[in-house]
């Protein structure tokens, strides 16, 4: 398969949702139904955390996730595990400043999807020249999600970059709603991602398509 362009992955990009087994209390499955059926555009299976699957409950859950994303069309993108990613033929990997560096996931990955996570601008460039497709900013609000994650940096890197003239395809990541997406959007990013604003809502369709509604305008 050819590398994706620029415009293809800032479509993709819209409304990205990110799971795992924890950050759920019903049943993945079910909130991966309702959220492909309320709208999301990209798909990244997150396992990670306290109590998250591992082995091969962690690979079958993947598995499950990753045909329901292959019927709707939905690319499946996978976080920090490039192997688990490889055995499963997945769309693309997202990786963070502390995994391996993206020249050596590159180059496992061929063609794949490439996502890197990025806090300062010094990273963004890094990324970029070695190979990203895209670029994850965050935290962009506060988030109890991820449990190691860096005090909330608002919008400033994602305005600091599109000022620079950068146009690789950005997502913002961290705390993000249906409420505060514009924010995130006119800032220039091309997409938000989310996770609980979508897996804890009392209705994970309605709450898709609210912020379906948020970033399309
Ligand atoms: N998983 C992510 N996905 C995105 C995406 F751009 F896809 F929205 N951006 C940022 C992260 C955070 O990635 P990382 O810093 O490696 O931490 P973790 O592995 O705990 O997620
Ligand atoms: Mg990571």
């Amino acid at each position: 398969m050819e590398i994706i362009t620029d415009a293809k992955m800032r479509e993709l990009l819209k409304v990205y949702f990110i799971l795992g087994s924890t950050n759920c209390t019903q049943d993945p499955l079910e909130v991966m139904h309702q959220a492909i059926e309320g709208g999301i555009t990209l798909f990244q299976y997150r396992e990670k955390g306290t109590g998250a699957l591992l082995g091969e409950d962690k690979y079958k859950l993947a598995q499950a996730i990753q045909k329901l994303c292959q019927q709707h069309q939905i690319p499946f993108i996978v976080n920090d595990d490039v192997d688990l990613a490889l055995s499963l033929n997945a769309d693309g990997v997202h990786i963070g400043q502390e995994d391996e560096s993206a020249a050596a996931v590159r180059e496992k990955i061929g063609n794949k999807i490439l996502g890197v996570s990025v806090h300062t601008r010094e990273q963004a460039y890094e990324a970029i020249q070695q190979g990203a497709d895209y670029l994850g900013l965050g935290p962009v609000f506060s988030t109890t999600t991820k449990e190691d994650a860096k005090a909330a940096a608002g919008t400033a890197l994602i305005q600091t970059l599109r000022k620079e003239g950068l146009t690789i395809p950005l997502v913002g990541i961290g705390g993000i709603t249906a409420e505060n997406a514009p924010l995130v959007m006119a800032a220039g990013a091309d997409g938000v991602s989310v996770i609980t604003a979508i897996s804890l809502a009392d209705s994970v369709i309605h709450s898709t398509q609210k912020l379906c509604q948020a970033v399309y305008g």
